[in-house]
């Protein structure tokens, strides 16, 4: 049975005390493996080999680590097929999605940020005849990088290529759920030739374990944490005391805004993805849907027909479109929310239980609720599953206010073929990530990251180096 290790200093190795934890396929049920329990011992041993590796990292060329990159990318996208079948066997995502979602990005974010560095300028301001300033960028230091379990390899590169970009070296912390290609992708980092202590994984859990042991770590001097929103708020608390820079990207409970003039078609087909793609378990998802009340009935039939055409089932079957979430515990979790929204008045119009033949693993229907309002809490609370609710609006003033009605303000879908109200709604909605007529369509140049309580700071582009870099201003008198 596969043992999945820590890699500490350029060295895959097992925790000082000896400990595991089991690692389970959550489409069997089956336990697949053990995996290396970290603490404070090994947090210590991987920040102290990160802050060594630092020293020569910080001072390469911005060419020398960005042909490292590709060649890190050039080896994922060769294992790609081993890869998606990890990430597979840890989420129970579909594999069909894992090979052309989560490993392609994977691999497409150390190509984008290798080539951004490149291309990197700083500011200068000339104060005319007297001074000249400007801006050099260096990189910080060491960063503390904490994954989560929905879009494992995805979300860590999607910190990881940036921090190895601006010159930074890393421990990693990846969600005790999924371990598995975190420790695939040291090796890859290895073989690239990434220098030993550049990129460290330490495996293991988070509140007093080895994730608060990282973000209480008086020499780390970054953290990026994806998670859930109370972690932030934990994270937060810990990194207080030695004043880390942080960047949250939490939970949301995004609006999907319909009107009545949008392409119907075209609105359903990505309702559905975005509603149900990954089980639901991604960050994004529109689980609160509004729809413009002339369009009302005819948006719930079709959306409930094509949702009973999702194939539910074996994620390594090419024809499942949703696979099983990601433990029983959570599935427990996503049952609760439904059993109490129904208490509250909700009407399930599709879905709401576990699939009769797929009771061993922790498969849930894709489950659309109706006859809700803003007082109830499935239309409060990140389910993070297939779960969506459905509610019919009047006016533009009205749904803009439902809207944002919400602690959390990560991302939003608006569908209309009206520019001017497309543009006056994207304005008004609170979200950091705003899409009309489209959903996850992502350019890496962009800011993203959440307002409210659905995070602190933007990830993308010039953004992440905002973040993995200080700028020191250098003033020269004329
Ligand atoms: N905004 C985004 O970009 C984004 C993307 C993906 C997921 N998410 C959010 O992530 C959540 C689902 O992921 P999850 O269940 O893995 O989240 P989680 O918060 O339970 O765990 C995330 C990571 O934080 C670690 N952790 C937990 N408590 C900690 C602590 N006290 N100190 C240090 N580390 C700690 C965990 O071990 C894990 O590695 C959802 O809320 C989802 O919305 C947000
Ligand atoms: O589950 C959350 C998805 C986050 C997506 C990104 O961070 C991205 O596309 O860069």
């Amino acid at each position: 049975m596969e043992k999945v290790l820590h890699f500490i200093d350029g060295t895959f190795c097992e925790s000082h005390d000896g400990r595991t934890f089991d690692n389970f396929n959550p489409a069997t049920g089956e336990k697949i493996g053990v995996v290396a329990e970290g603490g404070k011992a090994e947090i210590d041993q991987a920040v102290a080999a990160a802050r060594r590796a630092f020293k020569t990292w910080g001072k390469t060329s911005a060419a020398e680590r960005a042909a490292i990159m590709h060649r890190i990318a050039d080896l994922i996208e060769e294992n790609l097929d081993e890869l998606a079948l990890l990430e597979t066997t840890d989420t129970g995502k579909p594999l069909t999605l894992a090979k052309s979602l989560d490993i392609p990005r994977s691999a497409y974010n150390f190509r984008f940020f290798a080539d951004f560095v490149k291309g990197m300028s700083t500011e200068a301001f000339e104060m005319e005849g007297v001074a000249l300033n400007y801006a050099l960028r260096r990189p910080v230091g060491v960063a503390g990088l904490i994954s989560p379990w929905n879009l494992p390899l995805f979300l860590l590169t999607w910190k990881v290529a940036p921090c190895l970009a601006a010159g930074d070296t890393c421990v990693i912390k990846p969600a005790e759920l999924t371990p598995m290609t975190a420790t695939k992708l040291a090796e890859i980092c290895q073989k690239a030739g990434v220098p030993n202590g550049v990129v460290n994984v330490v495996h293991g859990f988070g509140p007093d374990a080895a994730g608060s042991a990282l973000t209480e770590h008086p020499d780390v001097d970054l953290i990026s944490l994806t998670g859930e929103t109370t972690t932030g708020k934990a994270v937060m608390k810990s990194a207080a005391s030695s004043l880390k820079r942080l960047s949250l990207e939490l939970g949301g409970k995004n609006p999907n805004i319909v009107f009545a003039d949008c392409d119907l078609e075209d609105a359903l087909t990505t309702t559905i993805r975005s509603s149900f793609v990954n089980q639901g378990e991604v960050c994004l998802c529109g689980s609160r849907i509004y729809v413009e009340r002339p369009l009302y009935d005819r948006f719930v039939a079709g959306l409930v027909e094509k949702t009973a055409q999702l194939v539910v089932g074996d994620p390594l079957d090419p024809n499942t479109n949703v696979g099983a979430l990601i433990s029983f515990e959570h599935l427990e979790r996503v049952e609760g929310f439904v059993r109490r929204a129904v208490e509250q008045g909700g009407r399930i119009l599709i879905g709401g239980k576990r699939p009769e033949h797929l009771k061993h693993g922790a498969f849930f229907e894709p489950t659309i609720i109706g006859d809700v309002d803003s007082s109830c809490e499935i239309t409060r609370q990140e389910v993070f599953g297939p779960v969506v609710t459905i509610q019919p609006f009047d006016t533009e003033e009205e749904v803009i206010a439902i809207a944002n009605d919400t602690n959390y303000g990560l991302g939003a879908t608006i569908w209309t073929s009206n520019l001017k109200r497309a543009h006056r709604v994207a304005a008004e909605i609170e979200a950091g990530v705003i899409w009309v007529n489209t959903w996850f369509l992502r350019d890496l140049r962009t800011p993203f990251g959440g307002m409210k309580q659905s995070g602190i700071g933007r990830e993308g582009g010039v953004h992440s180096f905002e973040f993995f870099s200080e700028l020191k201003n250098v003033c020269i008198k004329l």
